[in-house]
């Protein structure tokens, strides 16, 4: 059997991998447009000076089944010893603050903070509990709504405005009042939806039903993943950045004899014919495949199928994506005020940032500051134009910087990258999407499967769990 797999990001190289442990004799061809593997997981080392810049994610959390799941692959890769932990009791775990009305927050990290007055909200966080707990859900029953419309019915306004619409940018840069509040909270949708109220349903199916966790036989915590939960991390990343776990896939790869890795091998078109293989256009040449597995941005994906599959091709292609501009800033001396992960910046601060990370705070780097700012996201175009330069983004990220922090030196060192149509948006209506998607394929019997982060999670762990359940889909284990 043969096997294109479409896409050298994270999930395009763990599908491959995963593919040449399941079945050796499988031959497997990767395709990667661009001239690296790993995608948006991309790494700047600075080795003379000795620290790093992430260009895109920096860390995974080691939660629930697609954290064990990493977890798990970390082991098969023999990477434990580079995983760079960030406990609970960290600093950088305990404090994640927003920027509101020109002053720095600190969010509530625990029991205690969700009991006083925590500025900006106007009331103890546990006011939004009782809120929900009390309340009655609306009465015509719902299929999906935005996490802003869902947060600030359950909990009240300010929580949806600061902390949710924060939160929302933290993760897919996006707007809260779009974004499809199963993105985040499907399961607190659904115990919504089914009790009236989201505290009385987790109380109620607790009782009923026991934890989450011995519900799922399928949850076998991995070593790692007890470790993790003994020595409480709240998240990780590895050392050399993110990217060592991309790179290691890489070698391991090309080790393998039943798989060929390829790139700036642009895909442009796929043809499928009943009961044939799969037609798979790479830089003008065609090669056959019985089974196509899409890593790609389902917007990519959309293109080359347009031509047999328009409905499926229209689909695909209304899972938008966002840009992201990321400046990373390195000073000499240490120059923060302030300890933590760093801040994020609601939406109605009507700022031209999205956040700042205090990397030096998070990996330890006591004798100097390195910063991380993001801009733009879904209001990328209203700030910066279609096609803005870096010095541009670099002088607002200091701008910035000195206006939130008070740092007003000049870094000696600095990265621009903008990401374009880096991040999917899963807005109102996306997981019913998904669903027509993969039914069209299934009814049409395409030899084709779906991973990465258009579809099923946008974090490092879902696109690697896509991976997986998409090979164990084509081959059961
Ligand atoms: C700024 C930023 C910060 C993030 N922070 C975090 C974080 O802290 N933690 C976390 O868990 N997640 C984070 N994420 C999310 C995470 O990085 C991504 O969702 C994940 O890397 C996506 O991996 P992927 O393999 O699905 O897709 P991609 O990385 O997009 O890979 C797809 C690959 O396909 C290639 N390709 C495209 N078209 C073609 C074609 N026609 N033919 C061949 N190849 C093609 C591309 O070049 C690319 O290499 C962040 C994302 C961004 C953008
Ligand atoms: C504090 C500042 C942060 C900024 C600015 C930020 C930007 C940013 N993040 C993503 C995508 C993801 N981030 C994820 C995790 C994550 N991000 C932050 C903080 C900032 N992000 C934290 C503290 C965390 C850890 C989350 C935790 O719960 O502990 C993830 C993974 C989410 C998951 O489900 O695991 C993604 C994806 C983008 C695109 C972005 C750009 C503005």
């Amino acid at each position: 059997m043969s096997i294109t797999v479409l896409g050298g990001g994270i999930s395009g190289l763990t599908a491959a991998y995963y593919l040449s442990i399941v079945r050796k004799t499988t031959k497997v061809n990767l395709y990667e447009a661009s001239s690296r593997f790993g995608g948006w997981i991309k790494t700047d080392i600075n080795d003379k000076e000795g620290y790093i810049f992430e260009a895109g994610p920096r860390t995974i959390r080691p939660k629930g089944l697609a954290g064990n799941n990493t977890l798990e692959l970390i082991q098969l890769l023999e990477l434990e010893n580079k995983v760079w932990p960030i406990t609970a009791h960290h600093v950088a775990a305990k404090n994640r603050m927003i920027y509101v009305k020109n002053k720095l927050c600190l969010m509530p990290s625990d029991i205690k903070g969700a009991l006083r007055i925590n500025p900006p909200f106007s009331k103890p966080l546990y006011y939004g509990a009782i809120k929900d707990f009390f309340g009655w859900k609306s009465k015509k029953r719902l299929d999906d709504e935005s996490i802003y419309s869902f947060t600030s019915r359950r909990f009240g306004k300010e929580i949806a405005d600061y902390a949710i619409s924060s939160m929302i940018c933290g993760i897919c840069a996006g707007d809260a009042k779009e974004i499809s509040v199963k993105f985040l909270m499907k399961n607190l949708f659904e115990k919504e939806q089914k009790f009236g109220s989201v505290l009385r349903g987790i109380i109620l199916d607790f009782l009923l039903n026991g934890s989450e966790r011995t519900k799922s036989p399928s949850f076998q915590p991995t070593p790692l993943y007890r470790k993790a939960q003994i020595e409480r991390w709240s998240i990780y990343t590895l050392q050399g950045g993110l990217q060592t776990l991309p790179k290691v896939l890489e070698n391991k790869l090309e080790e393998s004899e039943s798989v060929s890795l390829n790139l700036n091998s642009n895909c442009k078109k796929i043809t499928f014919e009943t009961g044939g293989p799969a037609k798979v256009m790479i830089n003008g040449i065609t090669h056959k495949a019985e089974h196509v597995i899409s890593s790609l941005p389902s917007i990519q994906l959309s293109q080359l199928v347009s031509h047999q599959h328009p409905i499926l091709s229209n689909e695909l292609k209304m899972i938008k994506c966002v840009d992201v501009a990321v400046i990373n800033l390195h000073y000499k001396k240490d120059l923060l005020d302030y300890q933590g992960f760093g801040l994020l910046v609601p939406p109605m601060e009507n700022l031209p940032i999205l956040g700042i990370i205090f990397d030096s705070c998070c990996f330890g780097m006591k004798d100097r500051t390195v910063l991380t700012i993001m801009c733009g996201g879904k209001w990328f175009e209203k700030w910066f134009g279609k096609d803005p330069n870096e010095l541009q983004l670099l002088n607002v990220a200091m701008e910035n910087v000195g206006k939130i922090l008070n740092i007003h030196e000049k870094p000696d060192n600095y990265k621009v990258n903008i990401l374009k149509d880096c991040i999917p948006q899963y807005v109102v209506g996306h997981h019913q999407r998904v669903e027509r998607i993969r039914k069209y394929i299934e009814d049409n019997k395409l030899p084709l499967s779906l991973c990465g982060a258009s579809y099923d999670g946008v974090g490092v762990n879902d696109v690697i769990l896509s991976a997986r359940l998409a090979v164990e889909k084509l081959m059961p284990v």
